[in-house]
């Protein structure tokens, strides 16, 4: 790295401030509350991804942090500046969309430059801001190609370049990746995560990409209906979800919830099959991960209806009391040829949820 690009990352990495959401709230029209006054801290320097179904208020949340929805209720701070009631451009954020649209008109260069220019840098500074962000992007023999004479990843690392040049101490990211293929999409993911670890501003990612959120962040923000489900680092969410929609919305295939009873000693199906001992009373549901259950031997029967060979490893799909039950195997495991396969739950584990709801109860399989 050279002198100039040691500046530009640390004048980010300077402006780099939390992100404070206080009962912050959103109505379109008056009356639906698209998200209900709601909470968060997300710390400076820190990627958070923003994660939930198609509807759940992902771009909304995004939109009133960068200031292009006004917020119906609440506070919005950066650092010590409220920026709920200020102009996107009096924010000092950057934003990357997914419909990144360059100026088709103008060269690399001119398109980088451009919010520079308006705000009337000096030539002699613009370029050399400009050229340091060209070659912390890979971009430096690409300067003179106008957008249509790029791959879309290279556009992509150019709508990038243009957000950071103003060195914004808030980065934000709305679906960035999604119109690239798969391959784009993996590297471009490595070149962000890389990007961030360099400038280290504070970075807020949306996306539905379950293997984008796990990979790129270092806490994840599990909307449902605009409510927060579960705020919490990648492993957190993976090994200790919070509620049966976090359980099931992460891991592919996604964590295995059956509803069982508690008679104080074990857990049943609704047919009287036990699965595991837990020392609870009433109804519940349980949840166990594709990769958690052994295959082989054990005192828990599933009939085996499918299995699908997928090279690294096997999915088998089995009916376990009525309850579709799908287990990952190593590829090549001998599961014998049997239509019924012997499974064990190993206690440590399984999740418990609350019937009704949904919210995890930790501690019931004891080391939890
Ligand atoms: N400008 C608007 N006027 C009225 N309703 C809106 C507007 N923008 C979004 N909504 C509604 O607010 C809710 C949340 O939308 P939002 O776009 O924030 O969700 P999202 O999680 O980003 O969805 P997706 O993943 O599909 O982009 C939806 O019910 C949507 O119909």
């Amino acid at each position: 790295m050279n002198a100039i690009d040691t500046s530009i990352d640390s004048a980010i990495r300077a402006a780099a401030s939390a992100i404070v959401l206080e009962n912050v709230s959103k109505s379109y029209d008056g009356t639906t509350q698209v998200i209900p006054p709601l909470d968060a801290e997300l710390r400076a320097g820190e990627f958070t991804v923003v994660l939930g179904p198609s509807g759940c208020g992902k771009s909304t949340l995004m939109q009133m942090i960068a200031g292009l929805e006004r917020v119906s209720g609440g506070t919005i701070s950066f650092g010590a500046r409220k920026v709920q009631d200020l102009e996107p451009k009096e924010r000092g954020c950057a934003m990357v969309f997914q419909n990144y649209a360059l100026y088709p008109h103008m060269s690399v260069f001119e398109n980088i430059a451009y919010s520079l220019k308006v705000a009337g840098m000096p030539k002699p500074e613009r370029v050399e801001r400009v050229e340091a962000v060209a070659k912390m992007l890979g971009l430096s023999d690409l300067l003179a190609r106008k957008p249509g004479q790029l791959s879309g990843g290279q556009r992509q690392r150019v709508a990038i370049g243009r957000a950071i040049v103003r060195e914004p101490g808030v980065l934000l990211f709305d679906e960035p990746l999604s119109n690239l293929d798969a391959q784009l999409r993996h590297d471009m993911r490595m070149e962000l995560a890389e990007l961030h670890r360099r400038i280290g501003a504070t970075t807020v990612f949306v996306t539905h990409d379950q293997v984008e959120a796990m990979t790129l962040a270092d806490r994840i923000l599990i909307l449902n209906k605009g409510r927060i489900e579960q705020f919490d680092t990648p492993k957190a969410i993976y090994h200790k979800p919070a509620s049966v929609f976090v359980a099931k919305f992460i891991g592919a295939p996604p964590m295995n919830i059956v509803p069982v009873t508690g008679d104080g000693k074990v857990l049943r199906l609704a047919d009287g099959q036990v699965l595991v001992e837990c020392p609870v009373f009433g109804d519940y549901q349980l949840g166990i991960r594709p990769e958690d259950i052994l295959v082989g031997e054990g005192p828990i029967k599933a009939g085996l209806r499918y299995r699908e060979d997928l090279g690294s490893h096997a999915i088998l799909a089995a009916d376990l009391g009525g309850n579709l039950l799908r287990i990952a195997t190593p590829f090549g495991a001998d599961i014998g040829t049997e239509a019924n396969l012997s499974l064990t739950f190993p206690p440590l584990r399984l999740h418990l949820f609350d019937a009704e709801t949904g919210r995890a109860i930790p501690g019931a399989f004891s080391a939890q």
